[in-house]
């Protein structure tokens, strides 16, 4: 569903030129968690921002549904999902409001968009906030909001940008009960995060980003085969280590 095919992006600075993402391919298939690891700077929120069509790769390209999204952004974002951290609502409007003119923005029939509204505020456990307004909410109900909101188009691919930063254990364990939906609802998933501990719990694949490359791909069981290693957070001590060395 979602395809990343030999990707490159660098960027020019005074002090000379970063590779951000260097030959990066991977996919995503449906009901799959994809977790994109990688340590500051290894070039996860670069690939992100080309998935999304923000930024143009120097080479290779990325397809949702097999529509590049060069060729066509505007189809390939209606495909898509996003949540990201640092999501913020509209203060003065009611849930409701803010999700049908999220609804909107992605050209849901209205009242396609009000009877999804209502689905997935009962499956997020904030039926009974909809008609609240949103500057009132709690932050973990103001999380559970935006984690609607992404959903609104009902995209088959769905981004997650360190979905659990700054949050309690029971903004965490709403994540993860997300994620458990979208799986169920055969989405395609995309984590980014540096927790690894949650990462080893939450995602089916793995593929851990370096300095812009991939350096290892595949499943938990995969992995350690790979790397010899049991834990997300020793392969990554190991990969660190070698650049350093
Ligand atoms: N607009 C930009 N201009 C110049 N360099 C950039 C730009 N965006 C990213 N970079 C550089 O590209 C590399 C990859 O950055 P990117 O933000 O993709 O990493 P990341 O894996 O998301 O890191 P983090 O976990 O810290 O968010 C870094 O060296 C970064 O400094």
């Amino acid at each position: 569903m979602l395809q990343v095919q030999s990707l490159v992006k660098s960027f020019s600075l005074d002090s000379g030129e970063v590779r951000a993402v260097d030959d990066l391919s991977f996919s995503v298939s449906e009901k799959v968690v994809y977790g994109l690891l990688g340590p500051n700077g290894a070039g996860k929120t670069t690939t992100l921002r080309i998935i999304l069509g923000l930024l143009e790769p120097d080479h290779g390209y990325t397809a949702v549904d097999g529509i590049h999204t060069t060729v066509d952004p505007i189809a390939v974002k209606s495909r898509l999902g996003f949540v990201s951290s640092n999501d913020g609502v509209y203060p003065w409007l009611s849930v409701r409001e803010m999700l049908l003119y999220f609804g909107d923005l992605y050209a849901v029939d209205p009242d396609l968009a009000a009877t999804r509204a209502e689905e997935l505020a009962a499956l997020m456990g904030i039926e009974h906030l909809l008609d609240r307004r949103a500057g009132t909410l709690s932050t973990g109900q103001r999380q559970r909001v935006t984690l609607v909101r992404g959903l609104i188009h009902d995209p088959p691919v769905m981004l997650l940008d360190e979905p659990t930063r700054g949050l309690d254990v029971v903004g965490v364990q709403t994540i993860f009960e997300y994620i458990g939906h979208l799986r169920e609802a055969g989405k395609a998933v995309v984590v980014c995060t540096h927790r690894l501990d949650e990462a080893e719990r939450l995602c089916d694949r793995f593929g851990l980003l370096h300095q812009g490359r991939l350096e290892y791909e595949g499943d938990l069981t995969e992995l350690r085969q790979a790397t010899g290693r049991d834990h997300l957070v020793d392969m990554f001590v190991d990969l660190m280590n070698s650049e350093a060395a």
